[in-house]
């Protein structure tokens, strides 16, 4: 029998779940699995965990090893639920009705993520002051949530300073990016803007300089010598870049291809990319 308390909150979940999060102002969204909701609980604002009954009992009896919850990936969850406190048990049935994946592993959480600041006040001077580099991302209207995701994971992995996405970029807070990002959601700053070219323009005021991965590029992506403060830009998976947005590059690249190959996969070359540079 559900409460109508965890009626609500079911409710809840299932509608963040369907708008893929709340972009604007309060970024809700859910995570599931026990690695995210591991790394949710050591990054983000958790507001509320949904563990299944059978993976509660497990939990409070300290019979982990059936589930394959390894204590090590686990070990907030653990500690969360033996707290008990923003935590709602519901039945394996009730579970699997709000989870997301084939074989649900039991627990999600609704997650608060505080804005980043990476466009705000002086976010970039700093990181300059301490790294001695700026290296950001830019993606105009990258629209597969795979994609996004492997980007976010792969900025991270190659030490960007943040990634900033034009407005018809798919929602980073889709389940799907969430999911394939790995985690680097939490801890990669990003900013999505409206006006993308005025917002690069501002960058280059800043000393910035712009590199436009484009299939028209003459110079080949390994013979750049990069600015310390860079950004690269990504055009979108069908229509590339914009001119709009290409014309305000200091540079096009291209990465060489052989064969009758078109294009590289967007995540591709933007993983090219972010290493090279
Ligand atoms: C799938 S491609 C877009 C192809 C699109 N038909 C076009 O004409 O640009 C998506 C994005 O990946 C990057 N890209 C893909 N292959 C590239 C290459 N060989 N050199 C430079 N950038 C590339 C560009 O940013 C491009 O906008």
């Amino acid at each position: 029998m559900i409460s109508s308390k965890d009626n609500k909150r079911i409710k809840y979940i299932r509608s963040l779940l369907e708008k893929g999060g709340i972009r604007k102002k309060n970024h809700s969204f859910v995570v599931e699995g026990i690695k995210l909701v591991d790394e949710a609980l050591e990054y983000g604002n958790v507001l509320d965990i949904i563990v299944s009954e059978s993976l509660y009992h497990e939990i409070v009896s300290g019979d982990l090893a059936r589930n394959g919850l390894l204590s090590d990936n686990g070990k907030h969850i653990i500690k969360q639920v033996k707290q008990g406190t923003s935590l709602t048990v519901v039945s394996d049935a009730v579970f699997k009705s709000v989870s997301e994946t084939i074989t649900p592993q039991g627990v999600i959480a609704v997650v608060d993520m505080p804005e980043s600041g990476l466009l705000e006040g002086d976010y970039l001077k700093k990181a300059y002051e301490k790294s001695g580099k700026i290296k950001l991302l830019v993606l105009e209207d990258t629209a597969d949530p795979g994609n996004m995701g492997t980007i976010m994971r792969t900025a991270e992995a190659a030490g960007v300073t943040g990634v900033i996405m034009g407005k018809g970029t798919v929602d980073v807070f889709n389940p799907k990016v969430v999911r394939s990002t790995m985690g680097s959601i939490f801890r990669l700053p990003f900013a999505y803007v409206d006006d993308l070219k005025a917002v690069i323009l501002g960058l280059k005021r800043d000393g910035i300089s712009f590199y436009a991965t484009h299939l028209k590029g003459k110079e080949s992506y390994r013979d750049i010598s990069y600015s310390d403060k860079a950004g690269i830009l990504i055009g979108n998976e069908a229509r590339g870049l914009s001119d709009k947005i290409a014309n305000l590059a200091d540079t096009y690249v291209i990465i060489p291809m052989q064969g009758k190959v078109e294009s590289l996969n967007a995540a591709v070359a933007a993983a090219l990319m972010m290493y090279e540079v």
